[in-house]
């Protein structure tokens, strides 16, 4: 039925001899389901419903959904041929059949006691309910005057015209006739006042009886459709050419050199420590031609180093990076930048469930959407599998699951270290979430214990982290406890025994919120990697209070991802931007989220990262659009004023075709005080935005490359050397906020944040006791 419906609905917008008036007797009232054809996903317009009851139909009405039916055209396409109508007369005699006992049905159920009054006024209603939204939009425009009307029943119309301006489901349905929500109120508005100017006694009263809300909302839509139709007909069709531009449904079409690939897809699917990675790995080294996908720099040359370790020659590409080994078949990339023009026998995707992170999902989505490869691995946790399927019915790739368990079952120590870091022991890895927490942490244990401290954060370079690592990992060394911020948490191999949680929440940039549970899973499963000297792995907290959310994480299923993220190509931008053609350009990005169009399972990557970037160089004249697009994906944080400057004098330079200099000196010994660690993370941040840059744009533009990659070697040094050393008070970024708690012995005990389940706590730190093991 739904189907016959949609295949209707096509047919209307795309024959030439519309018969309006046939398929209105088919389809009166029927509920129109909007969704793709082969699958149960719902259509992805924002907001727009996945099914429509069709109103008894009417010109007007057929217009409106033959225009969405276009505007859907991507759910209906499939079902016509060549544009060409595809309602056969045997399945119209079917609907007919079918939609004449709905139709008998509908006018059963419909109360009568909707509308009260006497008898003549119910007639008058009823008559009124059941006309023609053409034919009354007709009169109201040839009546020159409206007619005079009692002062309630004026004053419940103007409440019913402002309700309507604001009703959120007129706003949405009027999307589908391409009136964008930002001109909505404008439209309604405008529209109120020409019905109070015009409107009879009839329309009135019955108004009036339906009252402000729902049934006064769907009586007028019609009409108002008519009226915008007819007069704000440019608006419309700027509107309707700024959403076809800013079209991202069917992403797979974007590759159709992938599409035309026979593609197997094998999802290596596990919790952490269960050989995902290793077996896929195995595939890559077998292949002769393989490219491998790390969501991080510091694991691209894990596998980098390692594969060439095993014989296989193998190249590093990343952002900042280009290691070409001669002879080489095989690459060990940063997702981000992995070639989709390249042909492959196999490719690795690691960390595939990160295609569901809000602001980097698109890069993995594009990888496994567009990579040219007879065989792709994906390693990952289950929480997207079952998008994968989907995702690889549309490519029409072949798909094989391949399930993993842990080596060994991760073990949580109900003990806790009691709040008090004197309780760490050597192999403990200790994971806060704030720099300042890490160099606290780190302070404490040197003062008051006998260990010494590795540390792992993110603002560090590769470089550093693999330098920390590697001192922890090595046994001839003091260094054997490891201090890390959750840039630890991805893939790594470390000789860890034990993850101690120094707390579970963390900033997310608005404020401190859990950590979510999928993380704490990813950060734990670092204890006990098989082949390192602790097989068996250990996880706990510092505080008793954090222990039951722990326990409540690991425990917890892996999520069922229901999106996945995407981000336009330059081109697309480029097209929506032909739409806008003064707009700057982080407005531009800004319109482009809220018009574009996206399939079920796909949200827009988040990008107020990117628009802050393209804020600032707002003022840099002279940078072509694809220059800004480009230079905002620059790898800068952007809280961070010092990185901020040096990229905006990048870009103007860029801008004024001078060669981008670094400008920059180099620090000549290592850190003596936090401040001057901060300024050291800077400034290798700086240069690594230089040599990405330099790869990101032509390079005779940026010809102080190999100065850059210099400074960011000595810098990365001196950060190593530095870190050794450190043992001073990390630097407060935030002067209001409250101080750890003073412990009687003279350190500062650190305070756990999570103070959500104190009261929970109380009730079950008994029971607590008594647990010994828990699975992840
Ligand atoms: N069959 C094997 N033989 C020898 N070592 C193995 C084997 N499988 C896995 N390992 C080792 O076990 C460790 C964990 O494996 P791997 O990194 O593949 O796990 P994973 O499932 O990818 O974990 P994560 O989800 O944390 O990335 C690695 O050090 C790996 O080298
Ligand atoms: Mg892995």
């Amino acid at each position: 039925m739904a189907r016959g419906a949609a295949k209707c609905l096509f047919f209307l917008y795309s024959s030439k001899n519309r018969n309006f008036f046939t398929v209105r007797n088919l389809f009166s009232g029927c509920l129109l389901h909007f969704s793709h054809p082969s699958k149960s996903s719902p259509c992805n317009f924002p907001e727009i419903p996945t099914q429509l009851q069709l109103p008894p139909l009417h010109f007007t009405t057929f217009r409106k959904f033959g225009i969405f039916a276009e505007f859907h055209r991507h759910w209906f396409c499939s079902l016509a041929e060549n544009d060409k109508p595809v309602l056969d007369s045997t399945e119209s005699v079917q609907n007919e059949d079918e939609c004449n006992k709905f139709d008998e049905e509908e006018r059963i159920s419909k109360p009568e006691t909707e509308i009260l009054g006497p008898e003549e006024e119910r007639l008058n209603f009823a008559q009124t309910a059941n006309r023609d939204p053409v034919e009354i939009y007709k009169e109201l425009k040839d009546t020159p005057k409206g007619e005079k009307q009692s002062r309630s029943d004026w004053d419940t119309l103007t409440e019913i015209l402002r309700c309507f301006s604001k009703s959120g489901w007129a706003s949405n349905q009027a999307l589908a006739v391409y009136i964008g929500a930002s001109f909505f109120p404008t439209a309604a508005h405008k529209f109120g006042k020409f019905f109070l100017k015009k409107c009879n006694t009839d329309l009135v009263k019955y108004l009036v009886s339906l009252g402000p809300g729902d049934g006064a909302d769907k009586f007028l839509f019609p009409i108002f459709v008519e009226y915008c139709m007819e007069e704000f007909p440019d608006e419309i069709k700027r509107f309707r050419k700024m959403v076809e531009s800013a079209d991202m449904t069917k992403p797979h079409t974007w590759f159709p050199f992938a599409r035309v690939m026979k593609r197997k897809i094998v999802y290596h699917c596990g919790p952490t420590n269960s050989g995902k990675t290793y077996n896929a790995l195995q595939r890559f080294m077998e292949a002769k031609k393989g490219v491998y996908c790390s969501p991080l720099r510091l694991l691209a040359m894990e596998v980098f180093d390692k594969v060439n370790a095993l014989g296989v020659y193998c190249s590093l590409l990343t952002g900042q990076e280009k290691k070409d080994f001669p002879f080489s078949n095989h690459v060990a990339c940063t997702v981000e930048m992995v070639s989709t023009d390249e042909l492959y026998d196999v490719a690795v995707i690691d960390e595939i469930q990160m295609m569901a992170d809000p602001g980097r999902g698109y890069a993995w989505t594009r990888a496994l959407l567009g990579l040219k490869a007879d065989e792709i691995h994906l390693c990952g946790d289950p929480s997207v599998l079952n998008l994968v399927r989907q995702i690889c019915a549309d490519t029409g790739d072949e798909l094989e699951e391949l399930h993993y368990e842990r080596f060994k079952p991760l073990v949580v120590e109900a003990k806790t270290l009691l709040g008090d870091l004197k309780n760490v022991r050597s192999g403990d890895c200790i994971v806060a979430f704030s720099r300042r927490e890490i160099f606290e942490v780190k302070l404490a244990i040197e003062k008051y214990t006998k260990h010494r401290c590795c540390v792992i954060y993110g603002a560090l370079p590769p470089e550093t982290r693999r330098h920390q690592a590697s001192l922890f990992n090595n046994q001839d060394n003091e260094f054997d406890v490891l201090v890390a911020s959750d840039a630890v948490g991805m893939g790594l191999n470390l000789n860890i025994r034990r993850i101690v949680f120094y707390n579970l929440s963390k900033y997310n940039g608005d404020k401190m919120v859990p950590v979510p549970a999928s993380q704490v899973k990813q950060i734990a499963g670092r204890a006990g990697r098989r082949g390192s000297r602790y097989p068996d792995g250990l996880t706990t907290t510092l505080h008793l209070e954090d222990l039951d959310y722990l326990i409540e994480c690991l425990k917890k299923p892996f999520d069922d991802v229901k999106k996945v993220g995407l981000f336009p190509f330059f081109e697309q931008v480029e097209l929506f931007a032909g739409q806008l053609p003064d707009m700057k350009f982080s407005k531009l990005l800004e319109k482009f989220g809220e018009n574009c169009r996206l399939d079920g399972i796909y949200f827009l990557c988040q990008h107020l990262h990117i628009r802050k970037i393209a804020n600032m160089l707002e003022k840099v004249q002279g940078l072509s659009l694809e220059d800004r697009f480009n230079f905002c994906f620059a790898p800068v944080n952007i809280r961070d004023p010092k990185a901020m400057y040096h990229l905006l004098r990048f870009a103007s330079s860029y801008a004024q075709e001078l060669p981008v200099n670094i400008a920059m000196g180099m620090p000549k010994c290592a850190a003596r005080n936090d401040s001057e660690l901060l300024d050291l993370e800077t400034r290798h941040q700086v240069l690594s935005m230089y040599l990405w840059l330099s790869n990101h744009f032509e390079e005779e533009r940026f010809p102080f490359v190999k100065k850059a990659e210099t400074m960011a070697t000595d810098i990365a040094q001196l950060l190593g050397e530095s870190l050794v050393k450190a043992c001073w008070k990390p630097e407060s970024r935030n002067a209001g906020k409250s101080k750890p708690q003073e412990k009687e012995d003279g350190y500062q005990r650190p305070m756990s944040i999570i103070k959500l389940r104190e009261k929970k706590r109380q009730e079950n730190s008994q029971n607590a006791q008594q647990l010994e093991k828990a699975p992840a």
